[in-house]
């Protein structure tokens, strides 16, 4: 068994994914007054995400972070718990004041991602959402602390888990990010 922990999600093998999973509520840690924000859809691009700036739960080396289209997020409850992170920030993640949660980020300035909220999973009341399918930003962990000569056994963990490990988001999401440029600048076609 390995000792390399990644975040409590994928440590446990989770990998329940529900085809009619349809969105849910997220809630903060807050005991009390919880914050809820209601995801009236599906989730995608679910990753691992090694980032100093994505909240980690507990002793989490990585967070699980996806993204859902900003139209279909709605904070519920108690909405006045939350506030912007950072605000100079692409993602602006709203935080649960008190607990620490974030509990989304949408993009709103000018980027391939403008639209989509980066939102974690994992705070779903419900079960099904897909599992995440690679993982992002692992270099940065050394950011947080982490021991640059665990990295070998990092990235073989990672793969174990099926996630495969990048220092960027995944090929795809780099491809598409580059072609939104290259379209943005008159390189290519729009
Ligand atoms: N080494 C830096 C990387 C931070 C970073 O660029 N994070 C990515 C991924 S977050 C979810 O995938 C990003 O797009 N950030 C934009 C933002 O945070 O606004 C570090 O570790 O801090
Ligand atoms: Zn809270
Ligand atoms: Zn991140």
């Amino acid at each position: 068994m390995s000792t390399v922990t990644i975040h409590p999600t994928v440590d446990s093998g989770y990998r329940a994914t529900d085809a009619s999973f349809a969105g849910g509520t997220l809630v903060c840690n807050c005991t009390t007054n919880a914050v809820k924000v209601k995801v009236k859809g599906d989730i995608a691009h679910n990753h691992a995400c090694g980032c100093t700036k994505c909240w980690k739960p507990e002793g989490a080396v990585f967070s699980v972070v996806a993204v859902a289209p900003s139209s279909e997020i709605e904070v519920i409850e108690n909405g006045n718990k939350l506030a912007v992170v950072d605000p100079s920030a692409l993602i602006q993640r709203h935080a649960c004041k008190e607990c620490g949660v974030h509990m989304y980020g949408p993009v709103e300035r000018e980027h391939p991602f403008q639209g989509l909220s980066f939102i974690h999973p994992e705070r779903f009341q419900e079960r099904g959402w897909a599992a995440p399918g690679f993982a992002a930003f692992v270099s940065s962990i050394i950011e947080s602390g982490y021991e640059p000569s665990k990295m070998e056994g990092v990235r073989s963990r990672l793969k174990e888990l099926g996630l495969e490990p990048y220092d960027c988001l995944s090929p795809a999401l780099m491809d598409y990010m580059a072609t939104w440029t290259a379209k943005k600048n008159g390189v290519l076609a729009a």
